[in-house]
C-alpha cells in the first residue's frame, strides 16, 4: 500500500503508532520583515473541524483581528485530495457555507492543495489547516498553528483597536508555566487523542489512551487547586486556548470515534467540565468559533479506515451542556446531597 493522504499510520510501520509530521512553512509576521503586519494582506484558511485551526480562530477573535485577517473555512469532508472548498452543490449541506477561495487569482482553485502547489510546485508535505497566506506576495507565511497564534498575540498590536491591545495571552510572568504545560498537554492530550484514534495496534492504542487519561487527571487536579475560572487564574491565556480545542471535541467525537472512552468529560471530570462550559458560554471567541456540525461530520465521515460506513453518531445530545445542566446521575447526586 502506498502512503496516501488518508493513511494515518505509514504502511509497513509495525509499531502501529501515528506520528504527526512537522509543518513545512515557518515564517513570521514581523514589522520590517518579509511579512509585515498589514490590514487585509493575509488570508487564513481553516477548517472549523480542526482543533489546530480552531486555535487561530479563537485568538483572531480574542485579539480583535476580524477586520484585519479575513478567513475561509473549507468543507468538512476531507477526502483523497485533502481539504476542498465548498461549491454551489453543497448549498444544502448542514453547516457548510458556500465559500470558494476568495483570494484574487485563486478563482479556479478547488482544493487547499492548489495553494500549496502554487507556492511550491514540488511541495511534498501535507496540505494542512491552518494555512496563513500572504495575498500580496502569493506566499504561505506559516502552516503551524502554535506559531500563527503567537504572531496574532503581538504583531498586529499597532493596528488593532485599543481595547484589544492589552489582551495578553502569553504574559511574561506566566510564560514559563505556559511552556511547561504545553510540554505535556500537546503530546499527551492534543495529539494524544489522535494517537489513540489512529493507532493500528492494540498496544499503540492502549499506550496512547492511558497516557491521555493520566494527563486529563493531571489537568483535573490542577483545575481543582486553582481559583480559576481559567487555567492560570483570572485571565484567559494560551493554555486555555490550546486545551479548549481538544476538550470541546472530546465528548461529541473523540470518546467514540477515537475510542478515548475510559471516561467522558461531562460525567468524569467535574472541574474540566466547569472550566470548559465557562469558556464556551461566557467568552464569545470560544462559542462563535465552535461549529459542532463540522466537527462531528468531519471526523466520522472523513476517516473511513476507522468508520467505514461513515455513520455519524447522534449523541451525545446536546454536544455541550448548559452551565446549569448536568447529566442525570450528577443531578440526582446533587439533589440527594441537598436533602441531607
Ligand atoms: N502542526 C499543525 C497540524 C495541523 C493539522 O494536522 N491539521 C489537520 C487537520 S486537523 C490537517 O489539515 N490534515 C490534513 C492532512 O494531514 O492531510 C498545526 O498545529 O498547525
Amino acid at each position: 500500500m502506498k502512503m496516501g493522504i488518508t493513511n494515518w499510520v505509514a504502511p509497513g510501520d509495525k509499531s502501529g503508532e501515528f506520528k504527526r509530521g512537522q509543518s513545512q512553512f515557518r515564517n513570521f509576521i514581523q514589522k520590517g520583515g518579509e511579512f509585515p503586519p498589514e490590514k487585509g494582506r493575509y488570508h487564513l484558511y481553516v477548517s472549523y473541524a480542526c482543533p489546530w485551526a480552531h486555535r487561530t480562530l479563537i485568538v483572531r477573535q480574542l485579539k480583535g483581528l476580524e477586520d484585519i485577517i479575513p478567513y475561509t473555512s473549507v468543507h468538512w469532508h476531507m477526502q483523497e485530495k485533502g481539504w476542498r472548498f465548498a461549491t454551489p452543490e453543497d448549498k444544502d449541506t448542514p453547516g457548510v457555507e458556500v465559500t470558494a477561495d476568495p483570494v484574487e487569482g485563486h478563482e479556479k482553485y478547488t482544493h487547499l492543495r492548489d495553494i500549496y502547489f502554487q507556492v511550491d510546485p514540488e511541495y511534498k508535505g501535507r496540505f494542512t489547516v491552518p494555512t496563513l497566506y500572504d495575498v500580496k506576495q502569493g506566499k504561505i507565511v506559516s502552516n503551524e498553528s502554535s506559531e500563527i497564534i503567537r504572531m496574532f498575540y503581538t504583531e498586529f498590536d499597532d493596528i488593532i483597536e485599543d481595547k484589544y491591545k492589552n489582551v495578553s495571552l502569553y504574559p511574561k510572568e506566566l510564560q514559563a508555566d505556559i511552556e511547561a504545560s504545553n510540554e505535556w498537554i500537546y503530546p499527551d492530550i492534543n495529539n494524544g487523542v489522535y494517537r489513540s484514534g489512529f493507532a493500528t495496534t492494540e498496544e499503540a492504542y492502549t499506550k496512547a489512551v492511558t497516557t491521555l487519561f493520566s494527563s486529563l487527571d493531571r489537568v483535573e487536579e490542577h483545575l481543582s487547586e486553582t481559583e480559576g475560572p481559567f487555567y492560570f487564574g483570572k485571565n484567559i491565556t494560551e493554555a486555555d486556548v490550546r486545551l479548549y480545542t481538544t476538550i470541546v471535541r472530546f465528548d461529541p467525537v473523540y470518546v467514540q470515534h477515537f475510542k478515548t472512552n475510559i471516561r467522558d468529560i461531562r460525567s468524569g471530570y467535574p472541574y474540566i467540565h466547569k472550566w470548559l462550559r465557562n469558556l464556551y458560554w461566557n467568552s464569545p471567541a470560544f462559542k462563535d468559533t465552535t461549529e459542532f456540525t463540522h466537527i462531528k461530520a468531519h471526523y466520522t465521515k472523513s476517516h473511513t479506515q476507522i468508520n467505514p460506513c461513515s455513520i455519524t453518531p447522534v449523541g451525545p445530545e446536546p454536544p455541550i451542556l448548559k452551565e446549569d445542566e448536568e447529566v442525570p446521575a450528577v443531578k440526582f447526586a446533587l439533589a440527594m446531597a441537598a436533602q441531607k
